[in-house]
């Protein structure tokens, strides 16, 4: 095995992985740094939730490897690998997928109290993050009370309420209208920039992919080229532009 750069946070060589017969990724190797917000791109059916699935261990890749803060996570027994997703990583997904029972603050500080973090300290981290999201008062309903605009900034706040190291968000926004979608995305991505969350955010929309430092193409489970956008003024000393294939 290659030992991963030091600076990145994720870091994926030769992933091949294909669902019964179809193909999902046909070789994709990424390197994901520490802080800095990766879209990754592509069409329908392109391998953008196969990649972020074998990136944040929810999937171990047929072939390939993967390496979370220069710790293999491929070769993981399934029990620390899921360890490692709940108290390194956050999921957000099209889809909210709150537990129905649970209350909207207990839904948010589910990372949290998975951990064994207090109630009076969970229930504070969760308010704080329903608050920016603007949906603090809805905190003692339960989700099926809560329109699907709600429902989903709920889980963005749930995400970020675990202080993860790495956010993977999937097509996040694409059941928001566009107005939701403008001001949950730049919440999001204003609070992952000041806490230093790394992002990975597979969507393809390229509205939402103006939003990541840099940019990775699928096409047919294989990456076709790197982009690293412009620098914004919030993002000086990043380069100019580049391509690589
Ligand atoms: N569970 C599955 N069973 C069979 N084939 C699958 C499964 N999941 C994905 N695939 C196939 O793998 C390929 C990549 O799918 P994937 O969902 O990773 O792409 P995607 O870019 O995220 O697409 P979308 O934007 O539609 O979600 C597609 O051809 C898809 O049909």
């Amino acid at each position: 095995m290659v030992a991963p750069p030091d600076n990145d946070v994720i870091w994926a060589r030769s992933l091949h992985h294909s669902h019964n017969g179809s193909p999902g990724l046909g070789g994709v190797s990424i390197g994901v740094r520490d802080a800095e917000i990766l879209a990754v791109t592509g069409p329908r059916g392109s391998g953008k939730t196969t990649l972020l699935h074998c990136l944040s261990g929810r999937l171990v890749p047929q072939e390939g490897e993967v390496w979370f803060n220069s710790v293999p996570v491929h070769t993981m027994a399934p029990r620390v690998r899921e360890q490692l997703r709940r108290e390194r990583f956050g999921w957000i997904s099209a889809d909210p997928e709150l537990v129905p029972e649970l209350t909207v603050w207990e839904n948010t500080a589910l990372p949290l109290l998975l951990r064994g973090v207090s109630h009076r300290a969970a229930r504070k981290a969760a308010t704080e993050w329903l608050e920016r999201l603007d949906i603090a008062p809805f905190a003692k309903k339960r989700p099926h009370a809560l329109l699907q605009a709600q429902r989903q900034r709920i889980s963005v706040a749930r995400a970020l309420c675990g202080a993860p190291t790495v956010i993977f968000a999937d097509e996040p926004t694409a059941t928001l209208h566009r107005a939701d979608r403008a001001q949950v995305l730049r919440t999001f991505t204003t609070a992952a920039r000041s806490h230093g969350i790394t992002v990975v955010l597979a969507t393809h929309d390229a509205e939402v992919a103006a939003l990541a430092d840099r940019t990775v193409p699928l096409l047919d489970g294989r990456c076709v080229a790197t982009v690293t956008l412009p620098s914004k003024p919030e993002a000086e000393g990043r380069a100019a532009c580049s391509l690589s294939v």
